[in-house]
């Protein structure tokens, strides 16, 4: 798939931008606080309806103004698609698509598909398990749309679970419980639940042998990566009923718990996902660098298990990485992108990329939410002819 155009109003620092995609590789050049990152999280926001540096709208609107706007123009091998996403500072958001309001926002997703990369990876390796649970949501929701809706259904039933059990600590004091309540929304959560934990089990079997192939590789198989999902619910086989199931009966125990601390102890908000290389707990193995390899071959991972599922080859964003990474590493993912993947870089000096890339892409500068062309590759001219309709 190639993005040919991007249009940005309100959006962040942008007042009014419109951005033309003229080679396969496009880096975006400028010092900190320019709006490199905010033009890539324009296009990971069309590609996820998420965004991995905010939940807030409120944010992504420009100071004083009330609504943002980013449309996209998207080449498939399907057809081109226009993409509109119109975000308000109170929230509600329209999606267009082809000149039409989707009455769903799921309906949506699917259509441009991209894997981020920025330095706040890093986080999947040495964070909480938050973090690591929001990544394979967004893979999953870009590898089935559906995702996003099944997701959001369990969080609702959650925070519904979440504030009866509040309020029984509140309104009973000591009182006898009503079970019966509490056993229907029990019932609710584990069918919920059951969707998620069994869509990341499965996103998680087919991602793993990837990462591991990529990971061996970058590490001159020096070391072994091992991705394992471990579900707060004990998942022995991935079938509907066991599941729900397993689900019920930990509830069950854990009811005096839940009633005593007004929360939801059980379910797929407390997933894990375990790195391990050579069987010892990323998070505690080596160096930045050995990590920064893992996050590298996770990325690379995510890029190949979308192309396989999707049938195209998602975007690429990278922000500001490059640089973090060491000449081999660097030549690694370069190599793997080729022209294959459209890929935009941020980078606030072009010493990092070798000249053969520099002659491959497009090169635009961003200042104060602006971005000119100062300064175009040599190869332009001859990519265009591939790129442009
Ligand atoms: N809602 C908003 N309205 C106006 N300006 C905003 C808004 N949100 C962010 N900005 C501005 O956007 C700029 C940050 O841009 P961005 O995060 O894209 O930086 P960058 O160019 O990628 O730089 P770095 O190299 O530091 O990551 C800041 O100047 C910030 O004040």
């Amino acid at each position: 798939m190639y993005l040919k155009t991007l249009h940005l109003r309100h959006f962040r620092n942008y007042q009014e931008q419109q951005v033309e995609f003229t080679a396969p590789k496009t880096i975006l050049v400028g010092n900190n606080a320019q709006g490199k990152s905010n033009l890539l999280e324009a296009v990971e926001l069309l590609a996820t309806l998420r965004s991995h540096r905010t939940f807030r709208d409120r944010d992504l609107v420009q100071e004083a103004e009330e609504l943002a706007q980013i449309s996209a123009s998207l080449k498939r091998e399907t057809g081109i698609s226009t993409l509109n996403l119109i975000l308000r500072r109170n929230g509600r958001r329209t999606v267009n698509l082809n000149g039409e309001n989707l009455r769903r926002q799921m309906d949506f997703l699917g259509i441009l598909n991209a894997v981020q990369f920025s330095s706040l990876d890093l986080e999947l390796v040495r964070g909480g398990p938050e973090g690591r649970r929001h990544w394979l949501d967004t893979l999953l929701i870009q590898l089935e749309p559906i995702y996003a809706h099944i997701l959001q259904q369990y969080h609702q039933v959650l925070r519904q679970r979440n504030a009866f059990l509040k309020r029984n600590i509140e309104t009973s004091q000591g009182a006898p419980v009503q079970t019966e309540e509490l056993a229907i929304w029990d019932v609710q959560l584990a069918t919920a639940g059951t969707r998620v934990i069994r869509r990341r089990e499965r996103a998680i079997q087919r991602l793993a042998p990837i990462a591991k192939k990529w990971h061996a590789s970058i590490s001159g198989s020096k070391e072994i990566l091992q991705i394992k999902y471990s579900p707060n619910v004990p998942l022995e086989q991935n079938h509907s009923e066991k599941v729900q199931q397993a689900f019920l009966e930990k509830l069950q125990q854990r009811t005096i718990a839940e009633l005593h601390q007004g929360t939801t102890l059980v379910g797929p908000h407390r997933d894990e996902i375990e790195l391990t290389i050579n069987q010892t707990p990323a998070r505690q193995y080596g160096s930045q660098g050995q990590q920064r390899t893992l996050v590298l071959a996770l990325k690379l991972a995510e890029l190949q298990l979308i192309e396989e599922v999707v049938g195209e080859p998602p975007l690429l964003l990278l922000d500001d990485v490059l640089a973090e990474l060491d000449p081999s590493r660097q030549n690694q993912l370069l190599d793997t992108i080729q022209d294959r993947f459209q890929t935009i870089i941020t980078t606030t000096h072009l010493g990092a990329f070798d000249s053969q890339w520099l002659n491959s892409s497009q090169i635009l500068y961003v200042k104060t939410g602006k971005i000119s062309i100062e300064k175009v590759g040599v190869g332009r001219q001859k990519l265009e002819g591939i790129f442009q309709e």
